[in-house]
């Protein structure tokens, strides 16, 4: 008989960021709402989230013991279409995140102007100290927790941090036989093989690399002459430093959790990528530039492009000041919090915020499930292509409005997708 684990009470761990990215999403709501006149109602309609889902999953770990793991799935908002967003593994997860992740799938999803509305889901775990078995087991746990929350034409989960393909696959499988019968589009970010799009591996950073071009004209700068920092090095970051560099701007600084790597020449992209696949995902060790000694002074570099593609909140009002770069492209969701905007503002920066600049994997992830429905493969070329120009469209309209209200791209970016919702909102009434 196996032995009786005695229960200790262990105080949970505390945040290690001190921001509130949920505060951080309000105040810029706040002030596009303002900018709208934006009704009462509808405004109380949209603060909120629809629905949120709190679950405890028992997960046998490979010792024997058995692990309750807590998860969440908030709905933010569905009058566009069912519900997008993807879900995280990180030992960081919060609700208020989490509320935050999924109001900004809904302002996204607008802004690029493709029929879903938002939702975002995470699970408090430690993603790299587990071993492929027990997150199988988590997901297909968190998975059946959600039987009646997800589906193809209610709520479609996709990766985020932690998460990738391999989750993404074992969910549809898990989710297939709770219905009995295969169901591709339950889940985008899937393999290939089993009704994964082409392109979306690589499509945030894609994304990502486009609105930087398109800032860069707008600036006046020519990308073989410009220089950036990249912080992150997974799917956003490693994908965002390759195609910008493959498009002449000098990468100068990448970063991952183990430290960030500097190289005033230039890093070599498809060199450090090569060294983490050969790595366990991590940097760790690459000589293909100089570790730092403090890795968040890769916010403040002298460099001219800027692109945090990692967690929330490490752009605050306590670094803001010393940033150098005169573009900040945001591959991660909320990496600036709202105490820096006007900082930020004030120093002429131009910022491409997350809700634009990161589309392009939300948007791909559409293109999936619509070929999951069609039962069509799209080739590479055309799920480029249809990205590409959404991703154009969208940057050139949150500039327009920008200049329209003399407001910065952030503000501009929440007024385009407000206005979509609300205006959706009095064409279908409802409340
Ligand atoms: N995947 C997608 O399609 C989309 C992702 N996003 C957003 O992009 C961001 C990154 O997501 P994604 O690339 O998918 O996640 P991944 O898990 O693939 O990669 C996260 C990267 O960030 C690094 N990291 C974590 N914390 C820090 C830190 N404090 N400083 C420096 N690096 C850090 C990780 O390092 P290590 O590997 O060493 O742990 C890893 O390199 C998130 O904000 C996510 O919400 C937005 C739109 C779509
Ligand atoms: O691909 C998706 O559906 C959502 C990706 C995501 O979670 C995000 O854009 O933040």
């Amino acid at each position: 008989m196996a032995a009786t684990t005695v229960y200790k009470y262990k105080e949970p761990a505390p945040r290690v960021d001190a921001e509130n990215p949920l505060e951080s999403m309000m105040s810029r709501f706040n002030v596009a709402a303002e900018i709208l006149g934006l009704d009462e109602e509808t405004y109380e309609v949209l603060k909120a989230a629809d629905k949120q889902v709190i679950v405890h999953i028992p997960v046998t770990m490979d010792n024997g013991k058995v692990r309750v793991f807590e998860g969440y799935r908030v709905i933010h908002n569905t009058i566009l279409g069912p519900s997008k967003g993807g879900i995280r593994y990180d030992k960081n997860v919060h609700l208020d995140e989490v509320k935050a992740l999924a109001a900004w799938m809904t302002w996204k999803c607008a802004v690029v102007d493709i029929p879903y509305g938002g939702a975002k889901g995470g699970i408090i775990c430690e993603p790299t100290s587990m071993s492929a078995g027990e997150l199988e087991r988590l997901t297909r746990g968190y998975t059946l927790a959600m039987k009646d929350v997800f589906g193809p034409d209610r709520d479609i989960p996709a990766p985020d941090m932690g998460t990738g393909p391999r989750e993404m696959a074992w969910l549809m499988d898990e989710f297939s036989k709770t219905v009995g019968a295969t169901s591709p589009a339950v889940v985008t970010g899937k393999p290939l093989v089993m009704g994964g799009s082409l392109g979306r591996t690589e499509a945030t950073g894609r994304g990502v690399m486009v609105s930087a071009l398109a800032a860069l004209k707008k600036l006046n700068l020519d990308p073989k002459d410009v220089s950036a920092a990249v912080q992150g090095f997974g799917n956003v970051g490693s994908w965002a430093a390759k195609l910008l560099s493959e498009k002449g701007v000098k990468i100068k600084c990448i970063s991952d959790v183990s430290g960030a790597y500097w190289n005033a020449d230039g890093i070599d992209i498809d060199e450090a990528v090569a060294y983490k696949n050969m790595h366990a995902g991590r940097l760790d060790g690459f000589t293909g530039a100089a570790l730092m000694d403090n890795a968040d002074e890769l916010l403040t570099l002298d460099v001219d492009v800027l692109v945090p593609a990692a967690v929330e909140d490490v752009i605050t009002e306590h670094n803001a000041h010393q940033i150098k770069a005169k573009l900040i492209v945001e591959g991660a969701n909320g990496p600036t919090s709202a105490s820096a905007d006007s900082i930020i503002n004030e120093k002429g920066i131009m910022v491409v915020p997350d809700i634009l600049a990161n589309s392009g994997g939300v948007t791909v992830s559409y293109f999936e499930w619509v070929q999951n429905r069609q039962g069509f493969k799209w080739s590479e070329k055309m799920v480029t292509e249809r990205a590409d120009r959404i991703m154009n469209d969208a940057f050139e309209k949150v500039y327009a409005t920008s200049q329209k209200y003399n407001v910065p791209m952030r503000i501009a970016a929440y007024v385009v997708a407000i206005d979509k919702v609300a205006q959706t909102y009095k064409f279908r009434g409802g409340f």
